[in-house]
């Protein structure tokens, strides 16, 4: 199982059959929709009818738990008399539910009737997060990916209980959300991407689409505005925000650092307010995440200057900031969080210790370690390598406390894994880069440290092969595993 969970013990002399005949017990506590939702999975791959009723059932669950379980912990058993699974929160029981889905067979997972038997091995299970900040980014900017796809992305992210979609909705080839108050970012800055093809956005009522669809699977959605570099899409959607009051053309070649936003310009922050404000009443998440990367067009000193007028707009609007590295050579309100991109480069990790100093927190997406789009190997034939080649165990073996110097393990968040997506335009691309890496990361963030052993580790990912052939994932087979 991934995330290996806190503490977990085999009741070798007893196992759980799930037969035609059971039943899924909830209480008032708010677990009927994960009941419905568990039962109408496993309906489809049994074939069994699986009412949920109130009180006990084969299938008992409750997030009337003690508190002591805190948001997302959960306690399960299963043994011959039936499986129950109590959590203090919805939340902490939707993870529980998550756990048991990999302790039946993969079938389990089909969307069609197959064959039993369906046992558990017998098994007590307490679990907890490590981290309340397990993350993966799909960029959605170079390539556009529609709500449908978003959401069959979050479907499968969430069976290793990522709790946070980063969607990285601007950049130089694409403006992907719609603003009412600017509608050319849409109309004209949405209309490519890389390589030309028609990009596409999100209206307003896709993105509440995904972010309710989001938040159904307990993952929160941290959109990010990228500023004061790349965005292109947004220069060429309106002159005014130009330097000389001309708009460049849209641009759907991949390379970086060539844009910035006018520093000195009045509209520039009238349009970022508008921005901020659209984007931030649509998302029940505390975090609005204004990029900051390679603005290499920007001089320093006024980048310096932007970031915190910039960040002054989304605490404006009631969110907490969220940035990657480079805005922390500057102040930052508190409550920051910056996100850590860099490899080994010394420069990126005294920016990430200048953050700590200030009193922010860091989420850590290491290039060379958590970046979904760099390739396997050097054949692999999509992806870049600018970090270099992350073999599945390059991308496993690091530790989210002991990554950065004189950075102290309680100013980690928790871990994001970016996949950005300049050579990727269809899921088939997306999942063979994201699987087998991703569940990984989602170990560094859920299990504890004393569970993080790549030789077991490798083991249990061999286990996950099936369970991705029933679902249909394109995923890489490393042959460093030894896949089921
Ligand atoms: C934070 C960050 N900025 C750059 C960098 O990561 O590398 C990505 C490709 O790996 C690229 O797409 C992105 O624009």
């Amino acid at each position: 199982m991934i995330p290996q969970p806190i503490a977990q013990q085999a009741l070798p002399d007893e196992t759980f059959t799930l037969l035609s005949d059971a039943t899924i017990g909830v209480d008032d506590s708010g677990a009927q929709t994960i009941a419905d939702r568990l039962a109408a999975q496993l309906r489809r791959s049994t074939g069994f009818a699986l009412p949920v009723q109130q009180g006990t059932g084969t299938i008992t669950l409750s997030a009337n738990g003690p508190e002591s379980l805190g948001a997302e912990g959960y306690e399960l058993r299963a043994d011959a008399s039936g499986v129950t699974i109590t959590a203090a929160t919805a939340e902490g029981l939707f993870r529980g539910v998550t756990t048991l889905r990999q302790l039946l067979p993969a079938k389990a997972e089909a969307d069609s009737e197959q064959e039993g038997p369906w046992e558990v091995a017998g098994t007590t299970i307490s679990d907890s997060p490590r981290y309340g900040y397990r993350g993966v980014m799909l960029d959605v900017s170079r390539h556009f990916f529609t709500v449908e796809q978003v959401k069959h992305f979050i479907d499968l992210v969430s069976l290793y209980k990522i709790n946070r979609l980063h969607l990285h909705l601007s950049d130089d080839q694409g403006w992907r959300i719609q603003v009412d108050t600017w509608p050319r970012l849409t109309e004209h800055g949405g209309s490519q991407q890389v390589g030309g093809g028609a990009g596409g956005y999100y209206t307003k009522a896709d993105y509440a689409d995904l972010v309710r669809y989001a938040a159904e699977h307990y993952i929160t959605v941290v959109p990010e505005i990228d500023t004061p570099g790349h965005t292109n899409a947004a220069l060429a959607s309106y002159p005014e925000l130009n330097k000389g009051d001309q708009a460049p053309d849209l641009y759907t070649e991949t390379e970086v650092g060539f844009s910035s936003l006018t520093i000195d310009k009045d509209v520039t922050y009238a349009f970022l307010d508008d921005v901020f404000r659209e984007v931030a009443e649509q998302t029940p998440g505390d975090l609005l995440h204004l990029g900051g990367d390679e603005a290499h067009s920007t001089p320093h000193s006024e980048y310096l200057a932007f970031v915190p007028k910039a960040a002054e707009l989304v605490v404006k609007y009631g969110k907490r900031v969220m940035g990657w590295h480079e805005i922390a050579d500057g102040p930052l309100p508190a409550g920051t969080v910056v996100q850590y991109w860099g490899t080994e480069d010394p420069k990126a990790q005294v920016l990430a210790q200048q953050a700590v100093e200030q009193g922010a927190t860091l989420v850590l997406s290491p290039a060379n370690r958590a970046y979904l789009d760099m390739k396997y190997h050097e054949e692999t034939p999509l992806g870049l390598q600018w970090a270099g080649l992350v073999s599945v165990e390059q991308s496993y073996s690091w530790n989210p406390a002991t990554l950065l110097p004189n950075v102290p393990a309680s100013a980690i968040d928790g871990v994001e894994a970016p996949l950005w997506t300049e050579t990727l335009d269809d899921l088939e691309k997306v999942e063979f880069m994201v699987f087998p890496r991703l569940p990984g990361i989602a170990e560094l963030g859920w299990s504890p440290e004393s569970a993080l052993d790549w030789t077991t580790y490798r083991d249990r990912l061999a286990e996950q092969g099936p369970r991705w052939e029933v679902l249909g994932v394109n995923f890489y087979r490393a042959p460093e595993i030894d896949w089921r």
